[in-house]
């Protein structure tokens, strides 16, 4: 058996056997989800972390990219208790360091009482407990990933044509299942990049301007939050995830790093106006604290934090969670066609002018 090492902040080295060779640094996060593989490991917004299953058994029914989220896998690395062999191939072909025979539920329990952790990984026969050290000495801190947007975004606008109305999709890492949600209600989406500017935004002529989900800390992106104070008032704008902490501090609100997040597929969130609570999917470590000048419409159960912002004078509807799912129970996804009426009110704006 080929060794493995995770070395993790505060000294801990942990070993596993090597599923997928290569060494490999990120901020250590888990998800409880017990189906749902393929789309964890490649939803952008997992860039730059190592993901930890805490559910024993990952890959049991394959691997099939119809169900990918991305072209390509997103986590720098993968810690699991056993990893089946198509996943383990899978990582191996994507040169993404895998490792199992982990007592996960130990890693989860530690970054649950500990928080957040940055971690260092070494894998395959040139692993050594020193190399996953090195790792974690080179590991920035998430916030730290200033242009992490780069990473994940496309480049230049994508045109997906659907029905009549435009929908202006900003790219901070977006999950396709966001892009085929709108399509299959009837919109058409460009996706944009995530350093946008108003003209380019302009230049697509929306009924509604979207912010996706992704990666790190939703300080980092600037020109997002500034597509908000641009638009806000003369186009109705949705987010999910990212989106919705970047649309709350356009809006004067604010966000901070929370101790080890939201990551699971069964969080309970509260709709406060008809007290109807609706599981949902989330992966994020940030949280709005301050909504500025929208109102919180929905909470989580577990910790009270804004799980839903909106404001009808403004005409905003964003979501922490993920209402498109995958992985995830289908609950929320009414968001979006909420999302489509929404957009519906800027044709009837224009008819009437
Ligand atoms: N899923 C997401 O969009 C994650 C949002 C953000 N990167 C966070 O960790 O809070």
């Amino acid at each position: 058996m080929e060794e493995a090492y995770v070395a993790i902040e505060g000294g801990i080295v942990l070993t596993g056997r090597s599923r997928a060779p290569g060494t490999a640094r990120g901020e250590l996060v888990f998800t409880t989800a017990y189906t749902g593989y393929e789309e964890s490991l490649t939803d952008p917004s997992y860039a730059q972390q190592i993901l930890t299953f805490s559910y024993p058994l990952i890959g049991n029914y394959g691997v099939r990219d119809e169900r990918f989220e991305s072209s390509h896998v997103q986590p720098t690395a993968v810690l699991a208790r056993e990893l089946t062999d198509d996943v383990a191939e899978w990582l191996t072909e994507a040169g993404v360091p895998a490792l199992d025979r982990l007592d996960t539920r130990d890693v989860v329990t530690e970054l649950r009482e500990e928080g957040a952790m940055k971690c260092g990984i070494a894998a395959g026969p040139d692993a050594s407990p020193e190399a996953a050290r090195e790792q974690l000495e080179q590991c920035k801190g998430m916030s730290e990933h200033v242009d992490i947007g780069a990473d994940v975004s496309v480049t230049e606008p994508v045109r997906h044509e659907g029905g009549e109305y435009e929908i202006a999709l900003i790219d901070c890492g977006a999950k396709g299942s966001i892009v085929s949600s709108l399509l299959d209600r009837g919109a058409s989406v460009t996706v944009l990049p995530y350093d946008a500017t108003p003209d380019d935004v302009r230049e697509v002529d929306p009924d509604l301007l979207f912010l996706s989900n992704g990666p790190g800390d939703p300080a980092n992106f600037e020109a997002a939050q500034e597509l908000v104070d641009t638009f806000v008032g003369d186009l109705p704008i949705a987010g999910i995830c990212l989106g919705q902490q970047v649309v709350a501090r356009a809006l004067g609100g604010s966000t901070e790093k929370m101790a080890f997040g939201h990551r699971g597929v069964n969080q309970p969130v509260r709709d406060l106006d008809s007290d109807r609570v609706v599981m949902t999917t989330q992966n994020h470590g940030y949280a709005v604290t301050e909504p500025g000048e929208l109102d919180v419409t929905q909470i989580n159960v577990n910790d009270d934090t804004p799980e839903g912002l909106e404001s009808d004078d403004l005409g905003v509807l964003t979501r922490q969670y993920h209402p498109e799912a995958n992985p995830g129970p289908h609950d929320s996804l009414d968001f979006f066609d909420e999302v489509l009426e929404l957009a519906g009110t800027t044709r009837v704006a224009a008819t009437a002018d």
